[in-house]
């Protein structure tokens, strides 16, 4: 497993890797002043989690695809920094469901992830683009949304014995990439059903 900052399995580090300031609401750690700061510090937390899920195949145990773990891998990531990890947003977003219908949209992923959990092969790799996608679309938080939403996939990956996909993570951070422009295009074909570009994706960065 590659946990290095150029490629990652759905880490953390952003291509905003500077001094600016950041909106610091619900931020737990006061000594954190810049954007490369936190950068650092989520990286590091997310880089733990990964390493508990992604090191070896994880169980069904510790990663049980219900609606409570949907949101605590999120607090997982990012609970020791964001006071909102973990926690539906309460408030619209440009990207995502609206915040009333979150709960259900996330059962939605639980329940299709019970009912595919004996695929194997070819469509494993379906499914993992499926949920990947569904997160992103139901953007239940605050931020943090495609960083948990690729970890997810991974962690469906490997639970069904197929490679993690090691994301360009400083690419698909960076709005000036063409690799992130990709993925974002991927992703909004993926709103019209058409999931073969992010299915291509993940197959392109497979580990
Ligand atoms: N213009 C867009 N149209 C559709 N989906 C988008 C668009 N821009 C971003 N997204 C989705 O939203 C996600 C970003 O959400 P958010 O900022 O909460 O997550 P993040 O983990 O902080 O960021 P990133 O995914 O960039 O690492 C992207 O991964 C992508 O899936």
């Amino acid at each position: 497993m590659s946990t290095g900052r150029g490629k990652s399995m759905g880490l953390g580090s952003s291509g905003k890797d500077d001094d600016t300031p950041f909106d610091g609401s619900g931020l737990k750690l006061r000594a954190i002043k810049t954007r490369r700061e936190l950068n650092e510090v989520e990286f590091e937390s997310i880089l733990r989690v990964t390493e508990k899920y992604l090191l070896t195949k994880p169980s069904r145990k510790i990663a049980p695809f219900n609606f409570d773990w949907l949101l605590g891998l999120h607090r997982e990531m990012l609970g020791s920094i964001w006071s909102w990890a973990g926690e539906i947003r309460a408030t619209e977003k440009n990207i995502g469901v609206s915040p009333r219908i979150i709960t259900a949209e996330l059962g939605v992923i639980a329940m299709e992830a019970d009912k595919r959990h004996d695929e194997t092969g070819a469509l494993v790799i379906a499914a993992a683009a499926e949920f990947h996608h569904r997160a992103v679309w139901v953007h239940p938080f605050e931020d943090g949304n495609g960083r948990w939403a690729r970890l997810l996939a991974n962690i469906w990956l490997m639970q069904h014995d197929q490679p993690a996909t090691l994301w360009p993570v400083t690419d698909l951070r960076n709005t000036a990439s063409p690799i992130r422009d990709e993925y974002i295009a991927a992703i909004k074909q993926a709103d019209v059903r058409n999931y073969g570009p992010l299915i291509d994706l993940h197959h392109r960065f497979s580990e």
